[in-house]
């Protein structure tokens, strides 16, 4: 579980990025961070991932304070972070053993966890190639791997299906489904309402840095009064500019 309190960042005098954010994120449920170009999603999770350090607030990891225990928090989160770097000489096995090495895995337990790994992402054919050259899918694909490795019990991902082809988004799709079946916190973001409306339990909306509305699509549309989840989240936002693909 992810409990995100109060978290402020500024960065200089002149923006400031997020400036209340409070959410939770359960167990066994996919809540989405939704909101426009700029909206502040992609510091959240950073703070909620412990590379950027609040100025105010904090966040908690299965109840471990990401501020006071950064590393231990650490341990609980696997994560796909909005940039997917990857080592151009390691291939997207390598990638996989390399992270679970550092996570303390190893032997048959890492050989079995990267094969299975290699087959819910679909990523065989790329399995023993190098990263470099490879496409924006395959990138996601081992980012993803690598940041599963460990089975983490909270998964946080920053726009993951960015840049992915039908087909790439269904797989990815058909595996954070499979997460939050085996009981784990997801939490995604997302400008994109359409893949928040056909992921998400639970929707965290977010403009201008706050909070804007906090609650499963039903409870949106009611709390608006609008019949369409996109009427919804342009009626609590405002405005339709940057949430439509
Ligand atoms: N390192 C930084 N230095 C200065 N400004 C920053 C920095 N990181 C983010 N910002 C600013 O903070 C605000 C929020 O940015 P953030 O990347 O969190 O938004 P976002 O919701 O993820 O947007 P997008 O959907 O475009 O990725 C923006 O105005 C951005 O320019």
């Amino acid at each position: 579980m992810i409990e995100a309190r109060n978290l402020h960042k500024r960065f200089g005098k002149k923006v400031t990025a997020v400036e209340d954010v409070s959410f939770t994120a359960e167990d066994g449920v996919i809540t989405g961070l939704l909101g426009p170009n700029g909206a502040g999603k992609t510091t959240t999770m950073r703070m909620l991932y412990t590379l950027v350090r609040p100025d105010r607030g904090t966040a908690l990891v299965d109840g471990v304070d990401v501020v006071q225990r950064p590393q231990e928090a650490r341990r609980a989160l696997g994560v796909l972070p909005d940039a997917r770097g990857l080592y151009p000489r390691l291939t997207a096995r390598e990638h996989a053993r390399y992270y679970g090495e550092l996570h303390g895995l190893s032997g048959a337990t890492l050989d079995k966890r990267v094969d299975e790994l290699l087959d819910l992402l679909d990523m065989r054919d790329i399995a023993d190639r190098r990263a470099e050259g490879f496409s924006q899918g395959q990138r996601v694909k081992v980012a993803m791997a690598r940041a599963l490795v460990h089975g983490p019990r909270n998964v946080l991902l920053d726009e993951p299906t960015n840049g992915l082809d039908v087909m790439s988004t269904r797989s990815v799709r058909t595996l954070l489904r499979r997460l939050k079946d085996e009981g784990r916190c997801v939490v995604f973001s997302s400008h994109v309402m359409q893949e928040v409306a056909a992921l998400c339990d639970r929707i965290v909306v977010v403009a201008h840095g706050r909070v804007v509305a906090d609650g499963t699509p039903d409870a949106l549309r009611a709390s608006t009064g609008k019949d369409s989840l996109e009427e919804a989240f342009v009626a609590t936002i405002g405005t339709d500019q940057g949430l439509m693909q």
